[in-house]
């Protein structure tokens, strides 16, 4: 089930990713549907049409990799399956993880799905980014391991639908300490910022 590798080909992956991507969609449009019940109706059956297509293949083992650490070129795809980033997870929000120079960023358009206070993506979202998005800059010193702890400061609300810049550095790296502070612009203003401690853990170094 938490595999590392995968032989899944190129065009395999292409076609999982776009499934998470209708999924994504779907999830999108269903929070804003304003449909007579008929065509709701319709569309639930055909929904369970689909789920019955499904059913057969889903197994104990995924596709793709669970983790990889090694992975080239997309950055997403050390999670795949990520439910903050994976791009094989429609929960995920099309977020583009990035390197550039010492900071790790994350860029991402929340819509309504992700709603918070009213117009805003939800503080929770945020928080998830961040864990995400920190603990990925802080395999950049080789280790890896769980979040102790996540501080965040919300100066501002973080406005739906406009373009985020998450970012994320390493601050201090001790023994099996990696402290990573990271912060989110929208039109170069600072709307949050956060630190976290991860806890090297022998296990998921292997
Ligand atoms: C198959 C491979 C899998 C790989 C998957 C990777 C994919 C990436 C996924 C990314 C997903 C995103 C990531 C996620 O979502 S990770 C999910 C969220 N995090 C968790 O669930 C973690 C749960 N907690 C724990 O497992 C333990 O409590 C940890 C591991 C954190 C420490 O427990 P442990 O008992 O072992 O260590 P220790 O107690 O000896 O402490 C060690 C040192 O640390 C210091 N300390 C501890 N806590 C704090 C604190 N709060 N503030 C300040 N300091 C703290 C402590 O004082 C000590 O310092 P010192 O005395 O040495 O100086």
């Amino acid at each position: 089930m938490h595999n590392t590798n995968s032989d899944a080909s190129d065009e395999h992956r292409q076609v999982l990713k776009k499934l998470s991507g209708h999924l994504r969609n779907i999830i999108e449009q269903s929070i804003v549907l304003n449909a007579p019940d008929k065509v709701i109706t319709d569309i639930n059956k055909q929904l369970a049409t689909i789920e019955t297509i499904m059913q057969p293949y889903v197994t104990d083992k995924r596709a793709l990799e669970y983790y990889n650490p090694n992975v080239r070129g997309d950055l997403n795809d050390i999670q795949p399956y990520s439910a903050v980033s994976g791009h094989y997870n429609a929960l995920a929000a099309p977020i583009k993880f990035e390197q550039q120079q010492d900071k790790l960023i994350g860029r991402v358009k929340y819509g309504r799905a992700y709603e918070g206070p009213p117009n805003c993506v939800h503080g929770a979202i945020i928080a998830g980014v961040y864990d995400q998005l920190m603990a990925i800059a802080g395999m950049a010193t080789g280790k890896a391991g769980p979040t102790a702890y996540l501080n965040i400061d919300y100066h501002k609300p973080t406005p739906l639908f406009e373009a985020l810049e998450f970012q994320a550095w390493i601050s201090l790296e001790r023994d099996n300490k990696i402290i990573v502070k990271g912060q989110c612009l929208v039109q170069g203003e600072v709307v949050t910022s956060s630190e976290a401690l991860f806890i090297v853990k022998a296990l998921l170094n292997k």
